[in-house]
């Protein structure tokens, strides 16, 4: 089998007495659109937050296309892209010159990074506010411009957190759009977390996080027979209907 994406092999994080991620195990392969499924609290943030190097785990490794991010973390995340939940454009500068410091981030070269920034604006559709400030783009758009921000250095991995969150109908269909697209064209592998489980049925494959557990993994039809419900959306809701922030560390 080829080197996976994306490998978690029992990956264990505590706040405190807090288990956030419970022994914690899968592998992405390449060209997948995966959806995280999770209600609040699962643990979606804090595996991203282990997954780009925020926070190291108590226990277990993240390989990214077959870099431990414990001994190569630098080499690891050249090949991930990521949206954050929290938005982190500077509102005041243009689109163009948001573009432009995350690309002298990753040591682009001036005239490659002008060509990836014209060239991924206007495939997911933000070419023409290049020169507007971040400030007069419209929510969804501006997600859009985060998305072209993690495309720039052409990861194979995109980490998507709760990208949707505040957007209306038609920019949430967009982006999710987009994504389907980076990875039918370009065989990108796409993680994508979210509570909302309409975000999940045209996923390739779904992983359901509950209190830092895996509770099913499969295609939408799998885990929604696996769980047990006449929809994805009544199995989940069933299976996570164990509310409670995380689960108390033994001992
Ligand atoms: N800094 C922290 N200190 C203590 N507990 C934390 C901290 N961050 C998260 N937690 C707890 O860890 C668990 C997982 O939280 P996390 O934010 O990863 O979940 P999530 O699935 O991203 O939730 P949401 O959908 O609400 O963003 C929760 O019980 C949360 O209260």
């Amino acid at each position: 089998m080829s080197t996976p994406m994306l490998r978690v092999q029992g990956l264990v994080k505590r706040y405190g007495a807090r288990v956030a991620l419970d022994h914690l195990s899968f592998a992405l392969a390449p060209g997948r659109f995966v959806t995280l499924l999770g209600p609040n609290g699962a643990g979606k943030s804090t595996l991203f937050q282990v997954l780009t190097g925020l926070f190291a785990a108590d226990e277990g490794d993240v390989e990214v296309a077959g870099l431990s991010m414990r001994s190569s973390v630098r080499r690891a995340l050249t090949h991930i892209g990521v949206v954050f939940q929290q938005q982190s454009l500077d509102l005041d500068l243009s689109v163009a010159r948001n573009l432009q410091f995350q690309a002298d981030l990753h040591g682009l070269p001036r005239a490659l990074a002008a060509t990836r920034i014209a060239e991924e604006s206007a495939r997911i559709g933000i070419a023409a506010d290049l020169g507007r400030t971040v400030r007069e783009l419209s929510g969804g758009n501006r997600r859009k411009v985060e998305l072209v921000r993690a495309l720039l250095h052409r990861p194979a991995l995109l980490l998507m957190d709760e990208a949707t969150v505040g957007l209306d109908p038609k920019s949430r269909r967009d982006l999710l759009q987009a994504l389907h697209d980076e990875v039918r064209e370009r065989r990108v592998s796409v993680l994508w977390a979210t509570h909302l489980v309409p975000e999940a049925e045209s996923a390739d494959r779904v992983l359901v996080l509950h209190q830092g557990r895996l509770l099913a993994d499969g295609t939408p039809a799998e885990v929604t027979a696996a769980l047990g419900g006449d929809s994805l959306e009544a199995a989940f809701i069933q299976a996570t209907a164990t509310r409670g922030p995380g689960r108390p560390a033994p001992g």
